[in-house]
């Protein structure tokens, strides 16, 4: 008998399966870290293999704990970290050095290129996105042009481009299937979110050739099925693939146009959805493909911040004045405010809405009076600010006002932060009960794929709030309070 839908999150830092019921629960999920590979300053990678292996050991452990026969499984979904990118020999399923991460800046002098030449409109106007390494366009570029040969190679169809939805795709199939869905298409600047197929002007100025990418398919499409893989059963379905942060709002069931979520891990991602229409943001902010179901495309605005609970990360680990990340909350709670002390985390840059990819991270208002506990506050404090600046620039480009913001995401056990963004936002905030909302959103497009749900409906009836944080703080305040981090923001980005 099927009972689970098996669902695959290969995230930036971690990699993780999980088996989802019926009743959409999470009934057992297991883990695994993945290498960060830092070679030179700006450089972000991993091993290939290293992520599949995680993923098999992850669903190894998910299988033991649930002490199931892997034909218990009806389908198979994968959600991913986006942009990320790889390349591979056809022949020998052997990639052309490391990943390139998504926060990595080695296309940085390509992007600048691009840009000088006057092409961003162009790029802007087809993929929704900007010239920024972010993007895995300008990623497969520096790869072609930094293994020799390689270009004429991916000419003749012999190397292969993949996101890794791309990559786990075929490694579960045996290397029968190539394969991407809109979501993450969307976030390569190859892809035009209009004629929804790959560019052929786009994939010219990046001298990348059309013969290495992969096919484009809907997200709850029947991809392939499992061949040949350790762990799962031949034959085993494969149905749902979705960009992690495309299916966190899935998991929130975010399915109505103006719908919201803001996910706080490493970085922040809030996606709006934004119905059937491609809003064209003024304001910073990038236009993507959230799914295609049934054929019919729902778009995203989506503002990217790079820096979140890493910044977290960079008080235990690099300054070292905590020991573990639940301490910032007590920490934070301890003062009465910040006392005018800012962190601006510009560590790789900032993204959404400011794109300034040069600027480096600062600290102000300090006095001899600041300590611990201010630095600490001020760094909870960045992502609720940086969050308003993107809830901001979102509300202006769609033409609405939110009424609630649902979120998850690791920082999202913070209370501090919790009502301190409910404060800064003047909005509602509302916890998923159901933490782990990416890997449940690839799960329910795999469920939705397969039958095993019915449809959209259903899934909107098994979310829940696990906590509302409510707005407390007065008006004059929170202007008082925003308007210096905007000062903030600007004195950064002018030094
Ligand atoms: N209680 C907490 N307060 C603040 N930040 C936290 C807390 N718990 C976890 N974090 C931060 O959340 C991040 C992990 O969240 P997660 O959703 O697993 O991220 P990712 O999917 O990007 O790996 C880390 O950067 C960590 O610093
Ligand atoms: O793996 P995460 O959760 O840090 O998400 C990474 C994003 O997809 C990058 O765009």
């Amino acid at each position: 008998m099927s009972t689970y839908i098996l669902a695959l999150d290969q995230g930036t830092t971690s990699s993780r399966a999980a088996l989802v019921d019926k009743s959409g629960s999470i009934r057992h999920m297991a883990q695994y870290e993945i290498t960060q590979y830092y070679p030179e300053a700006g450089w972000v990678e991993h091993d290939p293999m290293e992520l599949i292996a995680t993923l098999n050991q992850a669903i190894q452990d998910c299988l033991e704990q649930a002490n199931i026969d892997a034909a218990e499984i009806a389908a198979i979904g994968i959600t991913n970290q986006r942009e990320t990118t790889i390349l591979w020999d056809k022949e020998t399923g052997q990639p052309l050095g490391r990943a390139i991460v998504w926060q990595s800046r080695q296309s940085q002098s390509i992007c600048t290129e691009l840009k000088a030449n006057g092409h961003e409109p162009l790029f802007r106007d087809h993929t929704g996105l900007l010239l920024d390494p972010y993007f895995s366009g300008t990623k497969v570029k520096w790869l072609l042009d930094h293994h020799e040969g390689a270009r004429e190679k991916a000419r003749q169809g012999k190397i292969m481009f993949g996101t890794v939805d791309t990559w786990i795709i075929w490694h579960l199939t045996n290397g029968q299937q190539h394969i991407t869905d809109r979501s993450n298409a969307s976030r390569t600047l190859m892809y035009n979110i209009h004629t929804h197929a790959w560019d052929d002007e786009l994939l010219r100025l990046l001298d990348v050739p059309a013969q290495m990418l992969p096919a484009i398919r809907g997200n709850a499409d029947l991809i392939g099925s499992v061949q040949k893989h350790p762990l799962l059963i031949d034959g085993t379905p494969i149905t749902g693939i979705a960009g992690d942060q495309q299916a966190a709002l899935f998991g929130q069931a975010c399915f109505q146009s103006g719908m919201a979520k803001n996910t706080y891990g490493t970085g922040c991602f809030l996606l709006m959805n934004t119905g059937s229409t491609a809003v064209a943001s003024q304001h910073g902010l990038l236009t993507s493909v959230g799914w295609e179901l049934s054929g019919q495309i729902t778009y995203v605005l989506e503002g990217s911040i790079f820096i979140a609970g890493s910044a977290v990360q960079w008080l235990r680990d690099g300054l070292k004045i905590i020991q573990s990340a639940e301490d910032t909350n007590e920490a934070a709670a301890s003062l009465p405010s910040s006392e005018g002390v800012y962190v601006v985390p510009a560590f790789v840059g900032l993204g959404a809405p400011y794109w300034e990819s040069e600027v480096r991270g600062a600290i102000f208002g300090l006095t001899r009076g600041s300590e611990r506990n201010h630095l600490i506050r001020g760094v909870l404090e960045s992502i609720a600010y940086q969050t308003r600046d993107v809830l901001t620039a979102m509300e202006a480009d769609a033409g609405i006002t939110l009424h609630t913001l649902r979120v998850d995401g690791g920082a999202t056990a913070n209370p501090f932060l919790m009502q301190f963004q409910s404060d800064i936002l003047h909005v509602p905030v509302q916890r998923a009960a159901q933490h782990e909302t990416t890997v449940l959103g690839a799960a329910y497009f795999a469920g939705l794929g397969a039958g095993f749900w019915k449809d959209r409906d259903e899934l909107a009836q098994y979310w829940q709030s696990s906590q509302d944080y409510h707005p407390q703080m007065d008006d004059q305040r929170r202007q008082s309070l925003y308007e210096g981090w905007k000062r903030a923001v600007h004195a950064a980005m002018s030094f």
